[in-house]
């Protein structure tokens, strides 16, 4: 299911004495269906904000969104059960088990096949041994695990995951992750919000870089290359200040570089055109040990957009 949002705008206090908060502003956005797409942005950005708009826990204050076909503050009944929403602290029924409070989500959901459901999740995503145990009792991870159970109770087409890993330890987060790439392989649309760079890398399509108003909007890769361009690495056995003067000499070199025994250059088509820096630097004597892309990681473009738009 596809989202749209159109000039999408949350203000806060809007008709209040305290003064009005813009939380979220002309947010224009498309989301295909069956992507991952992540929602990143400093604390404070409105990414909370605008998953609650999009799940109608709040009305827009100006602007459209519509899930599929169904438009946010017209089709709010259709939209609840169309998405999934773990939200950042899920709050459950201490005292209860697990089983007894997945069982009253589904009830809520008017799921069809309450039982089978619930065993189904339960057992996806590891809890089936301690189904019986209160939730009181459950670890951070558990209790992660049980809630993303909830947001799925009710098959929804659309996914909304607040945080989905944080806090967890290294092995409860890779669970979660694969379980998150399972679900996209089922054709679902994922929108995951997060403060983990390295997570958004490996599970999103495409981000958006977002603090109250929409930044940058692409692939990583894309927006990796906007940024910085594209650098090969040369490592060298030695060094020599001739190897830097020969590179410059290719029209299509875009800069060089050199730190210790390496040589760093930007090129806009590395595959076409590594090989004949390859052979020339071989024929003047240089010692080629390895050639290799250098690359910014999600986190270093995050920073460069966020950091020019302070400057802007
Ligand atoms: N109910 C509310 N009443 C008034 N202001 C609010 C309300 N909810 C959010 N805000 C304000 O809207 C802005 C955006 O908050 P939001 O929670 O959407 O950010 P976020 O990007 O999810 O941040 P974080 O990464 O810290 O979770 C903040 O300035 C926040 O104080």
């Amino acid at each position: 299911m596809k989202i749209t949002t159109e000039n999408l705008t949350k203000v806060f206090n809007a008709h209040r004495k305290q003064p009005p908060i813009v939380a979220v502003e002309n947010l224009t956005l498309e989301i295909n269906e069956g992507e991952v797409f992540g929602l990143l942005g400093p604390n404070g950005a409105g990414k909370t904000t605008t998953v609650r708009m999009l799940t109608t826990l709040i009305a827009p204050t100006s602007g459209e969104a519509y899930i599929g076909p169904w438009k946010v503050g017209r089709d709010d009944r259709h939209i609840r059960q169309a998405v999934g929403l773990l939200t950042e602290a899920p709050g459950m029924y201490e005292a209860l088990s697990a089983e007894k409070n997945l069982t009253i989500y589904a009830r809520l959901y008017n799921v069809h096949d309450v039982k089978g459901q619930v065993e189904k999740y339960l057992r996806m995503l590891g809890l089936w041994e301690r189904r019986f145990d209160p939730v009181g009792s459950f670890s951070k991870g558990m209790r992660q695990k049980l809630a993303i159970a909830r947001a799925l109770l009710h098959e929804p087409r659309v996914l909304f995951l607040d945080e989905p890993t944080s806090g967890l330890d290294p092995e409860a987060a890779k669970l979660v992750r694969d379980f998150i790439e399972e679900l996209e392989s089922e054709g679902r649309t994922i929108i995951l919000c997060t403060h983990n760079l390295d997570e958004a890398e490996r599970l999103c399509q495409r981000v958006a870089i977002f603090k109250t108003r929409l930044i940058a909007v692409d692939t990583p890769e894309n927006l990796r290359k906007r940024l910085f361009g594209r650098k090969v690495v040369f490592h060298l056995r030695h060094v020599q200040p001739q190897f830097v003067d020969l590179l410059r000499t290719f029209p299509f070199v875009e800069e060089v570089s050199a730190f210790e025994n390496r040589l760093v250059v930007g090129l806009s088509d590395p595959e076409g055109q590594n090989p004949l820096l390859v052979r020339r630097l071989v024929e003047a004597g240089a010692e080629i040990q390895f050639v290799g892309e250098l690359r910014h990681t999600l986190e270093d473009v995050y920073l460069r957009t966020i950091q020019g738009q302070h400057g802007a």
